[in-house]
């Protein structure tokens, strides 16, 4: 049995807020997304508004488009038409340095965690305060340490990546993206290469983060487990299109046969692999 999804757990309305987090309004919208890589179509028109303060989880069949969605929401791809909206803003309508700054605004947290090779824990987690903030190093330090602290490394700031489990990376990864406290945090397959019990421990600390920050998290994930335990709202993408949204506990017991497919591994079903 798969345990309960997070719609299941909790039915109460999510509270509106704005793109500061505080009024009305929408902290990221993407609407009718086209992109080509050559003449390779990967976004036909994908179109998705994340709720706020909400944990999104996107599925979908490998090479549909979910990693160039989340670079698209975070301003690294410059769509071929239509818009990406974050903060109330058409990102590629505004000026570079603009988008620069909105990026702060945004936690990512890539699939290996990607951390500097040539610094150890803490001074990966600390390098976007030093980078982006003038505080001091007592400041930057107690961030770091409760950050740390959150996702059980406190005992592992002076170890380097490459002496640390692929969990512990990815956590590392996750309070480095975290210490400038983002608005919106992406996840590009925070699962992937964990055991089931490493990922199910991940997931709990990715949860025990959004209840305290009730930050809007995006995440990209093959792994049901993880949709099912982490998910406010479910999207399932292919072929560069949304196909479903909901709900998480109405995604889970939906008869879509996107869905009911892509939940039981069928070969045969809508999702094809062109
Ligand atoms: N910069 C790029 N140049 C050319 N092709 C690209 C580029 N980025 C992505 N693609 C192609 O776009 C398609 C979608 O890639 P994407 O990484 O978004 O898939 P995905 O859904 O995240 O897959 P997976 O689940 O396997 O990670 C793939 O066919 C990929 O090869």
């Amino acid at each position: 049995m798969y345990p309960q999804s997070r719609g299941e757990q909790s039915t109460q309305e999510l509270p509106a807020v704005s793109a500061n987090g505080s009024g009305d309004g929408s902290v990221a919208i993407v609407r009718d997304l086209h992109k080509s890589f050559g003449s390779f179509q990967v976004m036909r028109g994908l179109t998705l508004e994340f709720k706020p303060q909400a944990i999104t989880t996107i599925l979908g069949p490998s090479g549909t488009g979910k990693s160039v969605l989340l670079k698209h929401m975070v301003g690294l791809l410059e769509p071929d038409s239509g818009t990406v909206e974050v903060f109330g803003q058409d990102i590629w309508k505004i000026h570079e340095r603009k988008r620069a700054e909105l990026r702060k605004r945004f936690g990512v947290l890539f699939q290996d965690g990607a951390l500097f090779g040539s610094m150890n824990v803490y001074d990966n987690v600390a390098f976007p305060l030093r980078k982006h903030t003038d505080m001091s190093e007592a400041e930057i330090r107690e961030i770091v340490m409760e950050r740390l602290k959150e996702v059980g490394l406190e005992a592992a700031v002076k170890k380097a990546p490459n002496e640390i489990s692929g969990g512990m990376k990815k956590r590392a990864g996750f309070a480095r993206a975290l210490v400038l406290n983002p608005e919106i945090v992406l996840f590009d397959e925070p699962d992937s290469g964990l055991d089931p019990v490493r990922t199910s421990l991940l997931n709990d600390v990715i949860l025990k983060v959004h209840d305290d920050d009730k930050g809007t998290y995006v995440v990209v994930t093959h792994d049901i487990r993880t949709a099912r335990k982490v998910s406010d709202y479910v999207g399932l993408i292919w072929q560069g299109r949304v196909v479903y949204y909901g709900a998480a506990d109405e995604a889970f017991s939906s008869d879509d046969p996107f869905v009911r497919q892509f939940l039981s591994g069928d070969s045969v079903g809508p999702l094809g692999m062109d």
